[in-house]
């Protein structure tokens, strides 16, 4: 069965001072998976490592027959002959093109039926003409997105691509995000410091904590069987900058629960579920 095999040491400094990044773990090719751990963790310097972007002291990467790295045998295929897409928080596309052209310039070949593919799969076609400074966020991490794919990468890394994004904009691109993966079956490593994020798209989630994983395939199960659904009356609604803070009434309970103005859809005095998650809601007794 293809597999990505991939082994790397490195003495890092953390903020609590300096420990190793210790990872060996072993995926099919064509899934997809979850980096999950609090800022500092290791998290990005993994991706580095398997992008060819940072060297550890010492390690192994196969990717099906091929070695990208082997520090026995001094082997370290340079950046480029990887064949990985990457897509950070901040997509840095060329400001003087248009999307279409970004996605193009990507592209082995300007005239690759591909690039037309990934417009239209992304959303994009009515934006192709466009320059990057006239999108939103979401349009922005898209057009990043089409370009990572359309070199057909083996591997896709995404660090954190949402992040900065709003919930509602944010969830939109996961599910893209999905649909392109059920698509292409790239293999596909997700980084976010949010579980939920990671949970909407894979069961499959490494965590990595001072540089050591554990698999959490099980705990997220967990997670899942421990969310509640539970009726409550809506009491007050709050505007503030960038999102709404919506008081919501249980029987014993009051729920403060955090939405994007756009996905607003309760009214006071209504009767809402909610699907609570202690991490996602802060609780306040009644008073
Ligand atoms: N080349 C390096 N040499 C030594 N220490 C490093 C090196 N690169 C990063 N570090 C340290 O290793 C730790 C992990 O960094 P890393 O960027 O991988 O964390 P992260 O989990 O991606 O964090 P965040 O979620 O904040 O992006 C940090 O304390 C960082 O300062």
């Amino acid at each position: 069965m293809p597999m990505i095999h991939f082994h790397a040491r490195m003495n890092l400094e953390f903020a609590s001072g300096p420990g190793l990044l210790d990872v060996d773990f072993s995926l099919k090719t064509g899934s997809l998976i979850g980096l999950y751990g609090p800022s500092g963790s290791g998290k990005t310097t993994l991706l580095r490592i398997l992008a060819g972007l940072t060297q550890p002291e010492s390690g192994r990467i196969r990717v099906n027959d091929r070695f990208w790295l082997d520090t026995e045998k001094h082997i370290n295929l340079p950046t480029q002959q990887r064949n990985v897409g990457m897509v950070f928080q901040d997509a840095a596309l060329f400001p003087n093109m248009s999307v279409r052209q970004n996605v193009e310039f990507a592209a082995e070949n300007r005239r690759d039926p591909r690039v037309n593919e990934l417009l239209e799969l992304a959303g994009l076609q009515n934006l192709a003409d466009r320059k990057p400074v006239t999108l939103s966020g979401g349009q922005r991490q898209r057009v990043a997105l089409a370009r990572a794919l359309v070199r057909r990468p083996q591997v896709l890394l995404l660090d954190e691509p949402f992040s900065a994004l709003d919930r509602v904009t944010r969830d939109q691109l996961l599910n893209e995000l999905l649909r392109l993966h059920r698509k292409f079956g790239t293999t596909t490593v997700l980084v976010s410091h949010q579980l939920d994020e990671i949970q909407q798209v894979t069961d499959t989630v490494l965590e990595i904590e001072q540089g050591k994983m554990q698999w959490l395939e099980n705990k997220s199960e967990n997670r899942r069987a421990d969310k509640q659904s539970v009726s409550g009356i809506v009491t007050n609604i709050a505007f503030e900058s960038s999102k709404v803070r919506i008081q919501v009434q249980l029987a014993e309970t009051i729920i403060i629960v955090e939405q994007t103005p756009t996905a607003l859809e309760w009214q006071i005095g209504e009767t809402v579920k909610l699907n609570v998650d202690p991490e996602q809601f802060v609780r306040q007794s009644k008073s």
